[in-house]
């Protein structure tokens, strides 16, 4: 960052310098931010949050086109936007959605899992356990309204939410399609989705890497309302409403009681969960799986 930028900081970010850091992470400082409706509105490279019409709401939006394919940044830059909304007194709830046309998200970045170094993999994978810690364990209301395709790491994400709202399109599809890739889901997804949609459901939908319409995906659990696309926003401010009703205090504990549980599973062997990943991913079989996925996708666009 440069000094003159540095000068321009409130005094407090100056006396905190992880304040620093995030600024420049968010390729803002909090100086710059804008304001919209009296209330805040920031974004980053990848992320856009802002104030929703109702009070103390807000929209945060994925924007790393074409597919919102979560990459180191992305993520990043998540788990950052993610703080600053819990940090700031006058938000109580997200809506996460996407800024990319017909995709929520394609799941993880593809050219992250393919042809990099043990290390990378490594800075890669704590990042992918960071945005589902943070986001699984939040404080705040979350709300995904899924306005596109959301499979693998994009229903992950979404699996964080403390409600699914879809769009209906039969072009939407959702789940955890890892198995098709010929890679295995980490135990931390699979509970993602066996605490929403259950044992019996869980077992089909990931042994078979099972991407669901919207009617399916609302039938087995995985989303818990399917709406028309231009209800999507208005739907999710109502389910908001409903879950801002209930006084913050109680609510949270709630939440923490019932995944907290779930959440310590993985923060008890996090190391252990990336080295496992590590000699997975670097494995040749893999790799070469992999590989033949990305030409396959880009094959199907040509
Ligand atoms: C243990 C590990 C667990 C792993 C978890 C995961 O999440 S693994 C992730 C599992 N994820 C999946 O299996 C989902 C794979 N993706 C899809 O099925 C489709 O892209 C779609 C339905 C999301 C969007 O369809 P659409 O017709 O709107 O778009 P399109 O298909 O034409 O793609 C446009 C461009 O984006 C590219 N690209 C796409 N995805 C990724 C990606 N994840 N990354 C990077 N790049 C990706 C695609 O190659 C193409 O590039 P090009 O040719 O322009 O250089």
């Amino acid at each position: 960052m440069a000094l003159t930028a540095v000068l321009r900081l409130p005094a407090r970010a100056l006396l905190r310098p992880w304040a620093l850091l995030r600024g420049v992470a968010l390729g803002r400082t909090e100086a710059a931010a804008g304001i919209r409706n009296g209330a805040r509105r920031f974004g980053s490279q990848h992320v856009l949050v802002e104030p929703a019409a109702a009070a103390g709401v807000a929209v945060m939006k994925l924007r790393n086109p074409p597919v919102n394919s979560l990459s180191l940044e992305l993520l990043t830059e998540l788990v950052i936007s993610l703080e600053k909304l819990e940090n700031d007194k006058v938000f109580r709830g997200v809506i996460l959605t996407s800024d990319c046309p017909s995709v929520f998200s394609s799941g993880l970045d593809l050219r992250e899992l393919c042809g990099r170094n043990p290390a990378r993999y490594a800075e890669f994978w704590k990042a992918v356990q960071e945005m589902w810690l943070r986001f699984y364990l939040s404080n705040l209301v979350l709300v995904a309204a899924i306005n596109g395709a959301c499979p693998a790491g994009g229903c992950l994400l979404s699996l964080t939410c403390d409600y699914r709202v879809l769009a209906d399109n039969p072009k939407y599809l959702m789940g955890l399609n890892e198995t098709l890739l010929g890679i295995v889901a980490p135990f931390w997804f699979k509970d993602s989705i066996m605490n929403t949609i259950g044992h019996r459901a869980t077992e089909q939908a990931l042994q078979l890497g099972s991407l669901l319409p919207p009617a399916e995906a609302l039938q087995v659990g995985m989303v818990d309302q399917v709406v028309p696309e231009d209800q999507l926003l208005s739907t999710a401010l109502s389910v908001m409403a409903k879950w801002l009703a209930v006084p913050d205090h109680a609510r949270q504990l709630t939440k923490s009681m019932i995944r907290q549980a779930t959440a310590d599973r993985l923060l008890k062997q996090r190391d252990a969960d990336i080295q496992n990943f590590v000699s997975f991913i670097s494995k040749d079989a893999i790799q070469k799986s992999l590989q033949t996925y990305l030409e396959k996708l880009k094959q199907k666009k040509g």
